[in-house]
């Protein structure tokens, strides 16, 4: 009760009203989704109709497998494309043309940089969603408004973390991830399973947080799993959906009277909500259970078509739900946008000290051991171990750059494609500030082991050939962090561009120039001599150290 008052005071302190012009009410009908594949036809949805107002919470729920994210998919435009996938439909949205929807739509993941913190990814976010006209002050006025209405006061300042380095809590993280949808002040947010994961404390939290935006007049569709009759109590209308078929769709609180007019009283010890799901999931038990199980769905579906779709029929002019809304191009200029990713990406390398002193002592030792082994004298035998190291050089700079790139953008992947299909920034800059931000660590390692390395061993004594061999060993390492990065972007998981790495490593390793001629190179591979970063970079190192001035 405390809690419930104390976030209310918050919500009333802070100043986000949808205005009455804005408010939506979003309706659709006869949605129906079928996927055929090999000659089999799936039926995911059926005739399935709805509304959802503003100013009104709309739960929709069933049992795992039934539709919800299907449905909330098809009403929201993000319905991706798949082979084989058929959707049809009528959708209406009051008074506002499609293309001009404010609109969010919060996914199930949580995914967020870990080295930032509360604050920062929402400034971040806003900084980028946020009308070129609004100044940068009211934009962040715009992020502690946020604060407020989500209850994240408490943690603003806390990393969010992930993986080893703890940060936020689960329902923290769901209450950030639907504040950052909030910063475009959207009429109409769509949320999946924004309660999954969360104890039924927090659960309560990011539902009451979401009740209170309805007050503020925003229309919410959220797709929520096994609600807690507190949780349950808050929803405003209900919409039921059991293998792919509508069971119910009216007021929250109408459940339990519209179960028992069926013949489906509730019991005492169970919420509507609990009973409705109880009534609506397959009892895979036995035949006979399972038989029994779709023909009270197959009931109590056709009494909802029969009865209750009239209700929200669409007879006016209206879309199709496949239309899927472009959301508007990037609010800020492509400068903007590389000025903010390199900050971005150049707070998470650089906070994330262990990872970094791991490398800077993997340098030290590397040139540690190679300086205890080489010891270059005067003499013309001493030409093949010059060579024999500038190619180990490449090979370690290669092998060590791309190691810690390409396992970091898979895992960067899902955030940037999330931003990305909100149009926050284009490709361009996202690649040129992570390669950018990757520079001042990438030259410092270098740096360290060059500066280590070169007197050691007794490279050549002239200050050019020094400078030279470090710029040779920096330009490297980032043209190695780049392909890295190509071969993360082109992988569909860590695992994956982790499996990848050896195979690249030694063919990188073979075209170096030094253990295959170029003319006897297989006609085939025959490109490969010249995309081979090690050689390049052998080449150099090399030169470097055994041309002599004319
Ligand atoms: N693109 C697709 N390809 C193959 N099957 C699909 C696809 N999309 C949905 N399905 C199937 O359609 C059915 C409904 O899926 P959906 O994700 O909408 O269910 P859900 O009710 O949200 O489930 P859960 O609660 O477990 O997340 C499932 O059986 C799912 O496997």
């Amino acid at each position: 009760m405390a809690l419930s008052v104390l976030l209310l005071a918050e919500v009333c302190s802070a100043n986000i009203v949808i205005p009455e012009s804005d408010r939506l009410n979003l309706c659709w009908d006869r949605v129906s989704c079928s996927l055929n594949k090999k000659g089999k036809s799936k039926v995911l949805l059926r005739d399935v109709c709805g509304q959802a107002k503003s100013g009104r919470l709309l739960a929709i729920m069933g049992p795992s497998g039934s539709g919800k994210t299907t449905l909330l998919n098809a009403i929201s435009g993000q319905m991706l494309k798949s082979k084989g996938l058929a959707l049809e439909g009528i959708l209406q949205i009051n008074g506002v043309d499609v293309a001009k929807l404010r609109k969010a739509y919060v996914r199930q993941d949580d995914i967020f940089y870990t080295q930032m913190t509360v604050r920062e990814t929402l400034r971040f976010t806003a900084r980028l969603r946020l009308p070129k006209k609004m100044d940068l002050q009211q934009k962040f006025d715009r992020v502690e408004e946020i604060i407020k209405v989500l209850g994240l006061q408490k943690c603003a300042d806390t990393l969010v973390g992930g993986g080893k380095n703890r940060g936020i809590s689960g329902g923290e993280k769901k209450r950030l991830n639907i504040a950052c949808e909030l910063i475009a002040s959207p009429s109409l947010i769509f949320l999946d399973e924004p309660t999954t994961g969360l104890d039924s404390f927090q659960a309560d939290k990011v539902v009451r947080a979401l009740k209170n935006l309805t007050e503020r007049g925003h229309t919410i569709i959220a797709v929520i799993h096994q609600p807690s009759g507190n949780v349950f109590n808050m929803f405003d209308d209900l919409l039921l959906l059991s293998e792919g078929r509508q069971i119910y769709h009216g007021e929250a609180k109408s459940l339990q009277s519209y179960l028992s007019r069926l013949g489906q009283p509730c019991p005492s010890w169970v919420t509507a909500g609990e009973h409705a799901l109880n009534l609506i999931s397959v009892n895979h038990e036995s035949s006979v259970t399972e038989e029994g199980s779709h023909k009270l769905i197959d009931e109590l579906a056709n009494e909802f078509e029969r009865k209750f779709a009239i209700k929200y029929r669409i007879t006016d002019k209206a879309g199709a739900p496949s239309q899927t809304v472009k959301p508007h191009g990037p609010e800020s200029s492509l400068l903007e946008q590389v000025k903010l990713l390199f900050a971005r990406s150049w707070r998470e390398i650089s906070r994330n000290k262990g990872a970094n002193i791991i490398k800077a002592v993997q340098q030290v030792s590397t040139a540690l051991i190679y300086g205890s082994i080489y010891s270059f004298s005067n003499k013309q035998s001493s030409i093949q171990d010059r060579f024999g190291l500038c190619s180990l050089v490449a090979i370690g700079n290669t092998n060590l750059a791309i190691a810690s790139t390409i396992r970091s953008f898979p895992k960067e992947k899902a955030i940037v494609m999330n931003d990305r299909s909100k149009n926050l920034y284009r490709a361009l800059p996202y690649f040129a500030s992570k390669v950018l931000s990757e520079v001042p660590l990438s030259a410092a390692l270098s740096c360290l082991f060059g500066g280590i390395l070169y007197p050691m061993v007794g490279f050549q004594k002239d200050i050019n050939k020094f400078l030279s061999f470090m710029l040779i060993n920096v330009v490297h390492s980032l043209s190695s962090s780049a392909v890295g990065l190509m071969l993360g972007a082109i992988s569909p998981s860590s695992e994956v561009a982790l499996a990848m790495l050896p195979p690249i490593v030694v063919l990188q390793i073979i075209f170096n120039g030094f253990n295959i001629a170029e003319e006897n190179t297989p006609k085939l591979l025959a490109a490969l001599p010249k995309m081979s970063v090690v050689r390049w970079g052998f080449e150099g190192l090399a030169l470097n150290e055994l041309r002599v001035k004319p």
